[in-house]
């Protein structure tokens, strides 16, 4: 039998959250024996007060505004096993530098997959049915008259639908733009389950041609170095003049001088982003003096039941592999 005077006490595992964390997450979090310090705020993490706070950690749980770079990981020290992250997409994080120190990833994998689909369908009525700007007349006197041809926009029936990344969310937002009435699905990106694309009829197709043929593009594909950038002025060149542009994915898939100089000369029809570089994207960005832009605040994800299950998700990745268990969400790396 051991005995707990000469072992001495047991060393309780220190964690590192680098947020307050939504309720079901953090009483989850609570409940742990972990020795858990927290940033106990709404507000990012300054990048100073990270390295302070990781020191000695075994456990990392972080969010998407959170860059986990070389620094970060040598400053944790040896004994970080294990980083969580609040999130799907993981371009956050060095994985080359995570993956040499055999440091284990976990992410959301399906958790959020609905709630952003929906939101990327919303956003693309949204803007394509130019409903911000019709609320504006509302309010500002603009609204005259019923007149045939004021504030027109593009319907989804009888339509060519593009979406970049054909994955967990691509897949769906293609399957509930289906009963729109949408005619064709385009793709670009790895083929999912052949019985998803049988069912959608959706085509494998070069970027040049998503572009060239359909009447509205959605990316919703990850960040990696191949799609940095991707969305750029030859892209939006060969997009239609009647055609809108929807991002859910992250910032920097897109170029957004082009985008604008798209949207100025009217290249393209229209944009919706729930995503822009930088987030928040500055109050005087040219972008924001378009009316044929829309862009949300990255809210894709943002319902509570998803982001409570996303908190409980993360949590339970940080428990799990700081037990030497499978994580839930863990990655590949
Ligand atoms: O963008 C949101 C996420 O990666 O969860």
């Amino acid at each position: 039998m051991k005995n707990q005077a000469l072992d001495g006490p047991k060393q309780r595992m220190k964690v590192f959250v680098t947020r307050r964390l939504p309720p079901e997450g953090q009483k989850l979090l609570s409940k742990s024996d972990l020795d858990v310090q927290q940033w106990d705020s709404d507000d990012v993490i300054p990048k100073e007060e990270l390295l302070k706070g990781i020191e000695g950690a075994d456990g990392l749980l972080c969010l998407l505004t959170d860059t986990i770079d070389k620094e970060v990981v040598d400053a944790a020290g040896p004994k970080l096993k294990v980083i969580s992250t609040l999130s799907v997409g993981f371009d956050h994080l060095a994985l080359d530098e995570i993956k040499q120190r055999g440091i284990k990833v976990g992410s959301m994998q399906h958790l959020s997959t609905d709630v952003t689909a929906e939101l990327a369908v919303t956003l693309l009525l949204t803007t394509c049915r130019r409903v911000p700007e019709a609320m504006e007349e509302v309010r500002n006197g603009g609204w005259k008259t019923w007149s045939p041809m004021w504030l027109c926009g593009y319907g989804l029936s009888d339509s060519t639908v593009g979406v970049m990344g054909l994955g967990r969310i691509g897949l769906g937002i293609a399957q509930r733009l289906k009963p729109f009435g949408v005619k064709r699905f385009l793709y670009t990106g790895i083929p999912p389950c052949l019985k998803s694309v049988e069912e959608l009829k959706a085509e494998l197709v070069s970027t040049e041609k998503l572009a060239e043929e359909s009447d509205f593009v959605l990316v919703s594909c990850p960040l990696t170095p191949e799609t940095a950038g991707l969305c750029n002025k030859d892209f939006f060149q060969r997009m239609k003049k009647t055609a809108v542009f929807i991002n859910t994915s992250r910032g920097p898939v897109v170029n957004q001088e082009d985008l604008y100089q798209a949207l100025v000369t009217g290249q393209i029809a229209a944009a919706g982003l729930d995503v822009t570089t930088p987030e928040p994207i500055p109050t005087d960005h040219p972008l924001l003096t378009l009316k044929n832009c829309v862009i949300l605040p990255h809210i894709g994800s943002a319902t509570h039941g998803a982001r409570n299950a996303m908190s409980v998700l993360a949590v339970n990745n940080l428990l799990k592999g700081l037990a030497g268990e499978v994580m839930p969400g863990g990655i590949e790396l």
